[in-house]
């Protein structure tokens, strides 16, 4: 049974090769994006995402098909997975233009001889599934679990490590509305070998958005606490941190990062999610005054480590920023920290600036078009600096920290100089 993936972006690409290599099953594949689908078909993964583009160049032409048509994509296919984006509408709603559109445009040219399951990837808010989806599809003719399937199947992969992530899912949730749905997912699903959980529609989607709200008020937890005790400086809060840590509970898994101050998160899906869950909460009339204050702390982390660092060297000075990404290991700019830190900086008086990372810097200057100069490495972007505002924790940046010993820094990642414990022993001769 053949497979269609629609949208292949970051979770597309990664959704349709993983699935091809699990699976062993032909998918097609197709994007709106025609600049985007001959990268592809030329063997360009345009975003970087390890291991992907050796994959590409495995199954291009064998087990992935790019198709140039929805039609062509969907006429062999009887599973079709939706991954097309879902920004922030101006209000912060979830917009979910793109992916009713794609189920629009696919409905006529479904498979008449078979039944074909719609499977939505794409994340969503609660009860978007039955309160959109399956009455997007009655009206145009379509009886869920008579003609056609319906199934919401969230996604938590992670940018950086989206191939691991696909390939060694902690659990695959299915939010199925027909049975018939469920089994074809069980089955495809089953050589991942992760457990396979059947709940509602309205539980994945829910579980989905409250999985990526824990994490942002994690880090803005951190982030209201670091500023507590930032005035104090007997406090280190680097230290006072992986203290924290050391609690056995948070051991394993990589939660603990979470719960680790810094200049603000972002990325695509922290904070569309948390503000699109924040907006179904006053929809409901259930307003979330958590998940308002998790927005309101992320806002002001960004704006106080811009005026420390203007406080700290005055809006004449000369600063470098360092990392652009919206965390290491990625080249994604969406809703990044340093965007908004380099904002405040040049409403704050502050403009020569010169900015730097290892990876993101193209991409970095197309989207935002700042008025400040990138440098090609690090030791051009420290030179003649009054001032380094670290924003991004790069490896890079802790690696060569000898870099640093001329310039003053604030270190928005609390990621240098990590100092030691201070031993029983060191205690008393001091
Ligand atoms: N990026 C992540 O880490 C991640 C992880 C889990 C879930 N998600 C969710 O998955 C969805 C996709 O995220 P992404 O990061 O891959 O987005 P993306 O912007 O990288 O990719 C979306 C793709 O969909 C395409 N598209 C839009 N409308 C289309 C249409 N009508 N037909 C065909 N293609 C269309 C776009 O051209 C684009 O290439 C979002 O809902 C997101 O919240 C993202
Ligand atoms: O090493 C790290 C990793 C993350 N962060 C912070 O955490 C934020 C988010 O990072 P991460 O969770 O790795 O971002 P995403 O790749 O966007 O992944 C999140 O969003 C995805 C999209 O919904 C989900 O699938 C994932 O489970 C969820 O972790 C960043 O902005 C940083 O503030 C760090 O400071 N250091």
């Amino acid at each position: 049974m053949m497979i269609a993936v629609i949208g292949l972006g970051f979770v597309g690409l990664t959704t349709a090769l993983g699935l091809a290599t699990q699976t062993g099953r032909l998918v097609y594949a197709y994007d709106s994006n025609a600049n985007l689908r001959a990268k592809l078909k030329s063997g360009e993964v345009p975003f970087h995402e390890p291991g992907l583009k050796d994959k590409l160049h495995e199954l291009l032409g064998s087990g992935l098909i790019i198709c140039d048509t929805l039609a062509e994509a969907l006429e062999h296919t009887s599973i079709i997975f939706y991954c097309v984006g879902t920004p922030s509408r101006p209000d912060g709603a979830a917009d979910l233009d793109a992916l009713t559109g794609a189920i629009r445009q696919s409905l006529p040219l479904l498979r008449k001889d078979s039944y074909c399951t719609l499977v939505i990837k794409s994340t969503v808010p609660p009860m978007t599934t039955t309160d959109v989806l399956a009455p997007l599809l009655k009206n145009s003719g379509h009886m869920v679990g008579e003609s056609v399937g319906l199934a919401h199947n969230p996604e938590f992969l992670r940018e950086g490590r989206a191939w691991q992530d696909f390939i060694h899912p902690d659990r695959i949730v299915i939010g199925a509305c027909d049975a018939y749905s469920m089994r074809q997912l069980e089955q495809l699903y089953e050589p991942f070998g992760a457990p396979v959980l059947a709940v509602s529609p309205g539980t994945a989607e829910f579980t989905k958005m409250a999985s990526n709200a824990l994490l942002a008020t994690m880090i803005s937890f951190s982030n209201e606490l670091a500023a507590l005790a930032e005035g104090s400086p007997e406090i280190d809060i680097s230290q006072a941190f992986r203290l924290l840590h050391a609690d056995g509970r948070w051991q394993g898994g990589g939660m603990a990062s979470y719960v680790y101050p810094g200049c603000g998160f972002g990325g695509y899906c922290l904070p569309k999610d948390t503000l699109s869950l924040y907006r179904y909460s006053q929809k409901i009339g259930r307003e979330s005054t958590l998940l308002g204050g998790v927005l309101a702390v992320n806002v002001r982390t960004k704006r106080a480590f811009a005026e420390r660092v203007v406080a700290a060297a005055g809006p004449k000075s000369k600063v470098a920023v360092l990392g652009l990404a919206f965390k290491p290991g990625s080249d994604d700019v969406r809703e990044t920290p340093a965007a908004d830190i380099i904002t405040h900086l040049l409403e704050l008086g502050v403009t020569d600036i010169v900015a730097y990372d290892p990876l993101a810097i193209s991409r970095f200057r197309d989207v935002y078009g700042f008025p400040i100069r990138y440098a090609h490495s690090l030791e051009e972007a420290l030179e003649g600096r009054d001032l380094a505002a670290l924003v991004t924790a790069w490896p890079e940046f802790t690696a060569r920290q000898l870099l640093f010993e001329r310039v003053q820094v604030i270190d928005g990642r609390y990621c240098l100089g990590k100092r030691e414990f201070v031993l029983p022993t060191q205690l008393r001769r001091s």
